[in-house]
């Protein structure tokens, strides 16, 4: 059996090496020639999967991506061409949810905010928003959470419509997948007019993908005197994006906000468990088996800990302020393919574990691990 795995995809020879030979390629770069003898194909949100890649595919019968995303696979060609495909639902979800906590914090120092005076929107509650509103909630914020889809099949969901939350949060975190048309397209979710109806100061994040906001639209408002806060990780035309959109953001990154170790792991994981279960193998290895130790594993925290720590304590594993500097140093010269290529290692909450008597309860629920 011949896998194509791309490059960045953490363990694909270890994970998939029993299977047969696995060859890696570079995500923007694969051609449609090297997979004449492709049996599997695992990609990650940069590679393009359409008909033209596979025209010349004889025995692909696996498809996998290693990342929750699929807008870049073209879903119902490759239903007709009889192809397995399989992604990797809420694989990196808590890097995400990290991710904009951490965002969160930056604001709040910057702008002097009290994180829990804050009223805070999450459109699209799913792997991603839901538990970013528990975490929030458990922060001590208020939560608006807009979600149309579930609101239909779930009667007791909180839905409010997506205008209850342009008018009233002071944040507005996007968490939806790239849809281009239809009842529930999310393309320029947010665009120029409905940046005329988002409070004039509302802090705005996109960490999902980039063309959910209109990065022009974005660019004229600021451009014409109106600031707002404004963290984006994903960009409209990625890799080329429009950088004179950077200084007016607080934070800038690279499409990283899911690449920690273990969203990354996870998402290879993923897939061997899926292509195991069609080729009806057992899957005999799983993420601890490559997954290195955290350089800091536990942590001892006394009686003294109290609401203000946390941001600390989170800050220890992940801060959001050094991928924004990474960014900005060397987006000009390196560009936007090599900032993520040559990403730092980054673990999640749960590679710590919090140690001592005095450990709320609440903060175990926030992520961390128990002893
Ligand atoms: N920046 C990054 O590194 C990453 C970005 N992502 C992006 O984040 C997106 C969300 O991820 P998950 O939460 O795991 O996906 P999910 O599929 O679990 O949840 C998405 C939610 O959005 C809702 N939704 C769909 N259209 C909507 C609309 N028009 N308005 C409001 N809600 C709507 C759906 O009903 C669903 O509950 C992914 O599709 C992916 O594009 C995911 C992981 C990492
Ligand atoms: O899972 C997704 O969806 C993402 O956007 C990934 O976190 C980032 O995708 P890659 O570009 O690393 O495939």
């Amino acid at each position: 059996m011949i896998i194509y795995a791309d490059d960045y995809m953490p363990y694909a020879r270890q994970f998939f090496a029993d299977f047969g030979e696995v060859r890696l390629f570079s995500g923007r770069k694969l051609q449609p020639e090297q997979l004449a003898d492709a049996d599997v194909l695992l990609v990650r949100s940069i590679t393009r999967v359409d008909p033209a890649l596979l025209a010349k595919a004889r025995s692909l019968r696996f498809i996998g991506t290693a990342t929750i995303g699929t807008d870049h696979v073209d879903k119902d060609y490759v239903q007709r061409a009889g192809i397995a495909f399989h992604n990797a639902p809420g694989c990196n979800a808590r890097a995400v949810v990290e991710y904009v906590l951490s965002s969160l914090f930056h604001l709040t120092e910057r702008y002097q905010w009290q994180l829990q005076d804050k009223t805070i929107g999450i459109v699209g509650v799913g792997n991603i928003g839901q538990p970013l509103a528990e975490l929030l909630q458990l922060m001590g914020c208020q939560v608006l959470l807009c979600d149309p889809l579930r609101a239909r099949q779930e009667p007791d969901f909180a839905h409010q419509p997506l205008e209850v939350l342009l008018q009233q949060a002071d944040v507005l975190s996007f968490h939806v997948p790239l849809c281009q048309s239809g009842d529930n397209a999310t393309r320029h979710l947010v665009n120029a007019e409905r940046l005329q109806q988002i409070k004039p100061d509302c802090a705005l994040i996109n960490a999902c993908r980039g063309a959910v906001f209109d990065n022009q639209a974005l660019l004229a408002e600021a451009e014409a005197g109106h600031r707002r806060p404004l963290v984006l990780d994903v960009w409209e035309q990625e890799p080329t994006i429009l950088l004179p959109l950077l200084p007016y953001l607080d934070i800038a990154t690279a499409h990283i906000a899911g690449h920690s170790i273990e969203g990354k792991a996870r998402g290879t994981e993923m897939l061997y468990q899926q292509l195991c279960q069609q080729l009806q193998r057992p899957a005999v290895y799983q993420l601890s088996d490559f997954c290195p130790q955290p350089a800091i594993q536990s942590l001892q925290i006394t009686e003294n800990f109290g609401l203000p720590d946390v941001q600390n304590l989170f800050r220890l594993v992940y801060d959001v302020r050094r991928d924004d500097a990474l960014f900005r140093h060397h987006i000009q010269k390196q560009g936007f393919d090599w900032l993520r290529k040559h990403y730092p290692a980054r673990r999640e909450c749960s590679s710590l574990q919090l140690r001592g008597t005095a450990v709320p309860d609440w903060l175990y629920q926030t992520g961390f691990s128990r002893p």
